[in-house]
Order: C-alpha cells, then structure tokens, then sequence
C-alpha cells in the first residue's frame, strides 16, 4: 500500500481546484476527483443548463415577437445539434483542466473516491493513502432520488444526465418545485416538449418571496402544465420504451380521485441534493454534521469536531453550505485559499446579501429577506415594500411586458435594504445594484437618487422598486 505525505490535500476538483494557487508550487499537492475534472458547475449545472437556456429562449422569441405585432416561426430545433455544440465545448475544458493539474509535477492527481482515515488524511479505492498537513473537502453533493419503484429506469433522468439525451423528448415529466426543475421545464418547454411539472407543495419555488412565487407559477403555468399538490408514487416502462408515472393527488379524500396516470418519453427527477458527506465517510471521521448531512464549519471554513475546530482542516462548496450555488462555493474557495496561507490573519466568510437567480421562463433573482422573513425580524410596522411592475416603466412598454415583477423590501425607518424578489426578463442582472447597495450598506433613496440611471433602459425597473419604498430622504437628500 502506497503512502503520499503532501503539503495540502483536497477532495473534489470543482471549487476545490483553484485552491491550488502560486502559493503552492514548491509544496506537495494532492487533488483527489472521483468523477469528471472540474465538478459540478462546469459538466452538469450551472454551465451546460444556461447553454441550453439560451436557445430555449431563442425558441420562444415568436411569443415575444406576436406582441409586438411582429409574426414569426420557430421552424425547427435541432437537439443533437445543439446537444453536441454545448458539449464540445465544455468537455474539452474540463479535459484541459485535468491535463493542466496532471502535468504539473507538484500536483498528484487521484483519479479515485476517497475516505477520510483520520484528521487530515484519506485513504483512495485502490488502498493508496494520503497524509496531509493540510486537508479540504470541497466534495460538493448529489441528486436526491425518491424511494419509488422504476426509479432507476434507463428514461428517467436526474440533471447529471438529461443534457446528454440522443433526441429532444416530446413529453416530459418533471419532478419537483425547486432550481433544477423550474429550470428544466422551461428549457424543454421552450424547444417545443410538452411539460408537465408536478410539485408537492401548493406552490413553486417555494423559497422565493409568497407574492413572487404565487405569481411565478401561474406565470409557469401559462407555458406549460403546472400540477401542485402532486407526488410521484411509481414508474413503469411502456413496451415502445416510454414511462408511465403514477401520480397521487395530495390531500384528495376519494381513491378515484388521488391517481393521475400519464405517459412520458423522460422523465426528470429533481428533489434537491444532498451533501457528499457520507462518500468521503465525514461521520465516520468524526466530524460534526448537520441534519442535512452537511459538514459543520465555522466561520473562517474551518470543520468542526466535537464542536471545535479541527487544526488544518477545511470545508467548502455544496458539502458544507447552506447555499448551494456555484458563486457561494467560489466565495468559500477564497476564504480557504487565504486562511490556508495565512494561518495568523484567518479570514470570515460572509454570508450577507447572497443573491440566486432561476433561469426559468420567466426569469427568477432573490438576494436577502422575503416580506415574511422581514416582518418576523423586525415587525410589519417597520417593513415597506414595492412591486414595480415591469409593464409600468418605459422599456416595459417597449416590450409590452406584462408580468415582469420587481419587489422591494425595507425598513422603513433608516430605508436600509433588506431584499428583493424579482421575477422577468434579464431579472439576473436587474437585480444586482441591490446586491450593491445591501452589500455596501447604502440606504434605498440614497442608492436610487444618488447616480444616474439610464433612461429609459429596462434598469429603470430597479430604479423605480426602490423609489417606490416608503423610507426617509434625509436631511440633505440627493436630488
Ligand atoms: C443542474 C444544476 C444547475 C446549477 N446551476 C447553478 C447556477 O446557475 N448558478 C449557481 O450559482 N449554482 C448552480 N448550481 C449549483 C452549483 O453547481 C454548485 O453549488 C457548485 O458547483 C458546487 O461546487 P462544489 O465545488 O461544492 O462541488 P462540485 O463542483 O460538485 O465538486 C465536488 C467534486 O467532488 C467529487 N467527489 C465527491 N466525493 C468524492 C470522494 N469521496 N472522492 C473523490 N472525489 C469526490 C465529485 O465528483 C465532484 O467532482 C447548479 C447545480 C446543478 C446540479
Ligand atoms: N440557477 C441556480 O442557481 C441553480 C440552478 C440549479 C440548481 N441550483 C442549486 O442546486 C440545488 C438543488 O436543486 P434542486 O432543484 O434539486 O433542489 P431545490 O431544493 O431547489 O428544490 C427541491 C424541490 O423538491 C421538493 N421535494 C423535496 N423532496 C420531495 C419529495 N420527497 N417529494 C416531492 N417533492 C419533494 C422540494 O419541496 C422542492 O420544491 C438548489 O437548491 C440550488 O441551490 C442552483
């Protein structure tokens, strides 16, 4: 059995890698990857899903077009296409970045699973160990699968697998209220499927603020079939291939009426993910773990063990945080980088103002307190909010919009921001000044009269939500 000592060790080669910075040229580094280089964003998620946005938008552009007294036809989507033009793109980039990180003479690569075997060491599928003086676990998570018969069928598909598809479906099921779902449905819906969409709960994303996401999936609704108060309780194959689903009706008080059958070509299974704790045996090794099976950090990165920080040991990404976004794992990536190189001027991570966007149809971007969250922390008296409609401000009407949403949330005694929901066109980026000014603390008029905004530039949307919040001026407002 091979022993290697390094100076830093890592499991998972997503956020993990770029731990691997000049800091550690002359220093021993080992990257453990049980899968493809590069983890999730890049092969499965954020990357290739926003690649196959964009042409479903594109799809959609003759329903854009009939409002604005402009006919047009999507004449054909080319799936295999398309399919083969996102993928040859990636795939050499994920290759590149393990060919980088192998060529490199201070870099081991461990093409295998590994298991923790102590504080900070780990022990490889073919029995090699590694002792390090520093570890990381950066080994991000997976899809959760319901426990319901047919499951495991070839057609049925979690987001790992569903982008690599030979043919684009004509009927597909989609499981769920949440990102993945709600951001499937609209890529299928978009190239021409036939969606239906099932959701547990009464509404989609549920998360996001009640106005928004009421108003999301009747919105949802509209461009494809949106069926709440559904779980799925069994898949079967047809003889030609296709999937029958079983659908219960929750809450339904007669037999006949809890079964809904339908037929699907695919079906896509997206229940949320859980951490990878228990592949890299995070219990096991005695590290602390919460009841989601997320590894326990505090706030400098640092894993927890018996409630104290275990020496030399860090965690970042999908396997430790709350948030499982792509932009969260980079921000903790730095924090490790840094305070593994400066073990005397340890850095905080933080978790203020963390925005998310939805890339559905239409579009969906949080950051901070829905009006609920507001009102319990600082009570309804103290709470204002705004719903700018896109459809009232110039550029709205240039698109004829017509559910565009934009929400603010304040407090209304100082105007100090405390979130936003907004769901529409380009709401990814409509909503980032408001990341600004929570993230530098600037208050809602302040942030809104105090520069220029374009006119009449669809940004106007965010201008007006704020303006529309009921905060003081102060003494010397700008104009
Ligand atoms: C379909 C989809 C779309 C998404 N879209 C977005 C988006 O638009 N925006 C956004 O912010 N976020 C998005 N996310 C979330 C984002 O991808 C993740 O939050 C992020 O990639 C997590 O990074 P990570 O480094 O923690 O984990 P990963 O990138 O998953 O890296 C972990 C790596 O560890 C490896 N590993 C696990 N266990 C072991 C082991 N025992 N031994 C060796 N290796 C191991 C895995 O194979 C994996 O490669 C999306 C996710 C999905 C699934
Ligand atoms: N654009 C983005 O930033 C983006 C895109 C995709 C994924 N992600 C990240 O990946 C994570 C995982 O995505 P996801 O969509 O799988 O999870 P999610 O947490 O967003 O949604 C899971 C959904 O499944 C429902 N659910 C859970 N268990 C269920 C059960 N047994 N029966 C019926 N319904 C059940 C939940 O109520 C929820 O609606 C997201 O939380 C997000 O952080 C981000």
């Amino acid at each position: 059995m091979t022993t290697l000592t390094a100076d830093l060790a890592i499991i998972g080669s997503g956020s993990g890698n770029t731990l691997i910075t000049p800091h550690w040229e002359d220093k021993r580094v080992v990257l453990a990857e049980q899968g493809t280089f590069g983890g999730t964003c890049l092969n499965v998620g954020c990357i290739p899903t926003k690649m196959f946005v964009r042409p479903s938008e594109a799809a959609r552009g003759p329903e854009e077009a009939a409002r604005l007294n402009v006919t047009q036809r999507t004449e054909a989507v080319d799936w295999v296409g398309m399919r083969d033009r996102i993928f040859s793109r990636i795939d050499p980039i994920s290759d590149a970045g393990r060919r980088y990180r192998d060529e490199l003479e201070n870099v081991e690569l461990i093409e295998q699973r590994v298991r923790l075997a102590g504080a900070r060491s780990f022990v490889a599928e073919d029995g090699t160990r590694v002792e390090a003086e520093r570890l990381v676990i950066a080994a991000g998570s997976r899809p959760v699968l319901p426990d319901v018969p047919g499951i495991h069928l070839p057609h049925v598909h979690t987001s790992d697998t569903v982008m690599r598809i030979d043919s684009l479906p004509r009927r597909v099921l989609v499981v769920g209220g949440g990102f993945i779902a709600c951001e499937f449905a609209g890529i299928f819906s978009g190239l021409g499927a036939e969606v239906v969409q099932i959701n547990r709960g009464p509404r989609l994303m549920r998360g996001l603020d009640e106005e928004i996401s009421r108003a999301y999936t009747e919105e949802a609704g509209k461009n494809w079939t949106v069926r709440c108060g559904r779980v799925l309780s069994s898949l079967a194959e047809t003889d030609d291939g296709a999937v029958t689903a079983e659908i219960l009706v929750r809450g339904a008080q007669s037999e006949e009426e809890v079964r809904e059958p339908g037929e699907f070509d695919i079906v896509l299974v997206a229940l949320g993910r859980r951490p990878n704790s228990d592949l890299v045996g995070a219990a096991e090794a005695g590290l602390d773990l919460h009841g989601d099976g997320r590894i326990a950090v505090d706030a400098f990165q640092r894993v927890l063990s018996g409630g104290r920080p275990v020496d030399g040991l860090f965690a970042l990404g999908d396997i430790c945080s709350e948030l499982q976004l792509k932009h969260v794992a980079n921000h903790e990536a730095r924090v490790v980088a840094h305070n593994l190189e400066h073990p005397d001027d340890l850095r905080e991570s933080r978790r203020d103002a963390v925005p998310s966007a939805v890339f559905t149809h239409p579009e969906l971007a949080s950051v901070g307190l829905t009006e609920t969250q507001a009102v319990e922390r600082i009570g309804a008296e103290n709470v204002t909010c705004k719903v700018q409609r896109y459809g009232d401000t110039a550029y709205g009407w240039a698109m004829e919009d017509r559910s565009g949403l934009f929400k603010t949330v304040a407090d209304r005694r100082d105007g100090r921001i405390l979130g936003a929901c907004v769901m529409g066109y380009q709401a990814s980026n409509l909503i980032q000044p408001v990341v600004t000014a929570m993230s530098f603390g600037i208050d809602a008029h302040t942030f809104a009269r105090g520069q220029y905004w374009i006119h009449p530039a669809l940004m106007e949307v965010t201008e007006n939500a704020l303006l529309g919040l009921d905060v003081p001026a102060g003494e010397r407002p700008p104009l």
